[in-house]
């Protein structure tokens, strides 16, 4: 088994599939990797760390894909890489396909076995190997909107925390996950007033129990969610329905009654967002404004702190990448029902069901596929 780790190519993503010593985890037990050269060398792990790991070097994307029998990346392939995948060949990385047909086509052309990060599931529930993202981009959306509420970037010239004497700004949250909790630490630690939204009450009875009457805690509803935007001066969308498209839950209407200024994140943007007015941008020009609101819709927020996202990620991937690399694929999937839920695309068949469902295409169980 070869594995291959090409160097990232979207815009402004410094992160890397394997660091150093997950190379080492690997070629520790007889596997061999390929590492494009340079592909960590924004992050400062330099192509002479790879090889002290035990990697190969290889001169371009083109020689990994074309050598290497798994792939191991951080985000979804690009379609110059979809374009370089083959039949039988494992994808390992982020893909979240429900919002991209174009993406879900060219894998099920490919006839790649194509293992996305964020569906896996975990022995405790919950999705292991998006929470490290996760919590990386909801840090981050309180920096990203307390720095957007400012006057020279747009922003209605706030500051989140207010001072004495003046009344702080007004976060909310909706979807109260992962991303939503970290979002919420980062925002109590300004000083800000903040509300959280989410349909899982137990949620939100635990943070609760965390914050006490330092956060008010919503149902999230239509009427609940109305109200706290219009009241917003940051408003974060951290909602999820694994595998599925972002349920719309800010309408364009919402949107034009917000205050002028405010400011939008949605991190939930690669699931397609969960305001009606988002569409993805990139850390080269991440905001956009609609009826005077901010929109910061960066579909790959951990890219901006690349050296920190990318060991966090590696602690949460590098399990799974030693059992598909030392079992292969089938018998990795076969023993791990939680490797399994990560399958969205098998040899031409789309086998995680919300992504046939949103997509229109027949769903195939990755079971049946595994026989
Ligand atoms: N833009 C970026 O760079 C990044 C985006 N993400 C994305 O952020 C999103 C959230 O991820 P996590 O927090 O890890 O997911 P999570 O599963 O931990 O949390 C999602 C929450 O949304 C709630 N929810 C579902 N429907 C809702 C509704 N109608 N109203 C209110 N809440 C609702 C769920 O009950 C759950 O608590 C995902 O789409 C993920 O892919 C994650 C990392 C980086
Ligand atoms: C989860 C995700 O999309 C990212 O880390 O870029
Ligand atoms: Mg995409």
């Amino acid at each position: 088994m070869l594995v291959g780790v090409p160097k990232e190519i979207k815009n402004h993503e410094y992160r890397v599939g394997l660091t150093p010593p997950s190379v080492r985890e690997l070629t520790s037990r007889g596997i061999e990797v390929v590492v494009q050269q340079g592909a960590g060398e924004q992050i400062g792990l330099s192509d002479d760390q790879y090889t002290a790991a035990g990697a190969t070097l290889a001169g371009s994307a083109r020689d990994v894909f074309g050598r290497a029998d798994m792939i191991v990346k951080v985000k979804e392939p690009q379609p110059q890489e979809c374009a370089m995948l083959r039949e039988g060949q494992i994808l390992y990385t982020y893909l979240h396909l429900a919002p991209d047909p174009e993406q879900t086509a060219a894998l099920v052309k490919s006839g790649a076995v194509c293992i996305a990060y964020e569906t896996i599931t975990g022995p405790g529930g919950g999705l292991p190997l998006l929470a490290p993202m996760s919590e990386v981009a909801g840090r981050m959306a309180i920096q990203a909107g307390a720095a957007h509420l400012e006057k020279s970037r747009g922003g209605m010239g706030l500051l989140l925390g207010g001072v004495p004497g003046v009344a702080a700004g007004h976060v909310v949250i909706i979807g109260a996950g992962v991303v939503g909790t970290n979002a919420l630490q980062m925002a109590v630690g300004t000083g800000a007033r903040v509300t959280v939204l989410d349909k899982n009450v137990d949620r939100l009875r635990q943070l609760d129990l965390v914050y006490g009457n330092r956060i008010s805690t919503l149902y999230s509803n239509a009427h609940a969610i109305e109200e706290a935007v219009l009241d917003a001066d940051l408003a974060i969308g951290g909602v999820l329905v694994p595998g599925a498209a972002a349920p719309k839950l800010v309408t364009r209407d919402m949107i034009s009654r917000m205050k002028k200024g405010a400011v939008v994140v949605d991190v939930a943007i690669d699931q397609g967002g969960c305001f009606e007015t988002s569409h993805p941008t990139t850390h080269a020009d991440p905001t956009f404004v609609v009826d005077g609101v901010i929109h910061y819709c960066v579909a790959n927020m951990p890219g901006a702190v690349a050296r920190t996202s990318t060991f966090a990620l590696n602690n949460a991937t590098i399990g799974h990448a030693v059992a598909l690399a030392t079992k292969g694929w089938r018998r990795a999937l076969l023993e791990d029902v939680h490797l399994r839920n990560g399958l969205n695309v098998c040899q031409g068949k789309v086998t995680y069901q919300a992504v046939a469902r949103d997509l229109g295409y027949d769903y195939v169980p990755a079971e049946s596929l595994l026989g």
